[in-house]
């Protein structure tokens, strides 16, 4: 029997790109969508939703209660207020969520199945409900490096990372670019008149940056033409949140670390933010278990998953192949600048790309619903 799947947060950016992934994959031929709403209860479903009934009220734990998967985009808050109610409320159905807060909970699995299908399915074996996208730098990164992970060559590694405005929402890429349109027409006269000094129109916009008048009320600071070394909260030892996913999040998906038995993986780095739109991108150094050639190497990446795509090391690939604007809208993960470093044989540069709305966010969601009806 087609089951019925509760739809919250549909509509938003990471909610909107979920919906077209599922609807170029004709997974709404699998189940039934409910369509819920936190602010339009009643309202229609989305159009293309043929034969779906209105909107239901997403804070309604009766209606909720009913079904036996929800699936959630609609953000963290929501999942704080609603999940600990519906649970109480005695619902034993499968949660899966894009949002943060139950991620590192001892009954939650983060799901990003071509790397911990194993960890997935024993999950559901023994009984646990709860199945939550990781976050977007870490499942990007372990769709591309999954091959080293699996042959377990890394004894530590750094991550730096240069990640996208989307991470911040859709306020943010909105106001990127209308920063980026700003800065462009304060200096704009000068630009067209090609015997005018640089060093000015530098001056002008460096003034145009520094101007209040600039939206800036997302990112706190202008992000055109600039970066941000830091993202999410201060743990206040030094280190930011974001960089702490990286360990904690990477160890828990492979099932490593002091809480499965075993050592778990060091990973550490900072997280930037920078003015690509929507793909987060990291420069790795890996300190490998021993010394593999390169060759070597390449193959294992090629064997992690199938969206690991292993771009040579070259400028003229790295520039047409390794970037944001080339992986953007794509499932492809690529990884390049592959080299031993100068430190020794067994350390290995490494540089990927992904595209944080869709492995970074709805994919492994996606897939956990097919997962749990039974269809992948
Ligand atoms: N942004 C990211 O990169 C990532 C986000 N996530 C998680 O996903 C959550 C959702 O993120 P994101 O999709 O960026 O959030 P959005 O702000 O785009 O959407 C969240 C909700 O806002 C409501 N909303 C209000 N106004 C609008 C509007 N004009 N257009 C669309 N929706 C609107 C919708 O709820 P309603 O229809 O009920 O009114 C929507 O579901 C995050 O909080 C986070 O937990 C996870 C990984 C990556
Ligand atoms: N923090 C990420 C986006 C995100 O939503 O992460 P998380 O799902 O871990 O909260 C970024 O800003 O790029």
């Amino acid at each position: 029997m087609t089951q019925s799947v509760g739809l919250v947060g549909w509509r938003g950016m990471v909610g909107s790109v979920l919906m077209q992934r599922m609807r170029d994959e004709g997974d709404f031929n699998l189940i039934n969508p409910v369509f819920f709403s936190t602010s339009n209860a009643g309202g229609s479903a989305p159009d293309w939703a043929q034969g779906a009934d209105p909107l239901q009220n997403a804070y309604d734990i009766e209606a909720l209660k009913k079904l036996p998967i929800i699936l959630t985009a609609q953000g963290g808050d929501y999942t704080t207020e609603v999940f600990p109610k519906l649970r109480a409320a005695g619902w034993d159905g499968i949660w899966i969520d894009a949002a943060s807060s139950l991620r590192m909970k001892d009954d939650a699995i983060i799901v990003l199945d071509p790397v911990n299908r194993g960890v997935i399915d024993a999950a559901l074996a023994k009984g646990v409900k709860n199945f939550i996208g990781g976050n977007c730098t870490v499942s990007c990164m372990l769709m591309g490096l999954a091959g080293l992970f699996q042959q377990d060559l890394i004894e530590w590694m750094t991550s730096m990372t240069y990640q996208a405005a989307s991470g911040g929402g859709a306020k943010h890429m909105r106001e990127l670019i209308t920063q980026f349109g700003l800065l462009n027409a304060s200096v704009k006269p000068l630009l067209d008149d090609p015997a005018s000094a640089i060093l000015e129109i530098d001056r002008q916009l460096l003034a145009a940056q520094k101007d209040d008048a600039l939206p800036q009320e997302n990112f706190g600071v202008p992000l055109a033409g600039n970066l941000i070394p830091w993202i999410d909260k201060d743990l206040e030892n030094g280190q930011s949140r974001e960089e702490w996913k990286a360990e904690a999040e990477t160890n828990k998906i492979l099932g490593r670390g002091e809480a499965f038995g075993s050592d778990p993986v060091r990973i550490d780095g900072l997280c930037v933010r920078i003015g690509a739109m929507r793909c987060h991108s990291q420069a790795l150094t890996i300190k490998l278990k021993r010394d593999v050639p390169l060759d070597e190497i390449t193959d294992i990446l090629k064997q992690g998953t199938q969206w690991a795509k292993v771009v040579p090391n070259t400028k003229e690939a790295s520039m047409e192949l390794l970037t944001p604007v080339a992986t953007t809208g794509t499932l492809d993960i690529p990884v390049g600048r592959l080299r031993k470093m100068s430190m020794g044989p067994e350390y290995l540069s490494a540089f990927t790309v992904g595209d944080q709305l869709l492995w970074g966010a709805a994919e492994p969601l996606r897939r956990m619903l097919r997962i749990a009806i039974g269809e992948l």
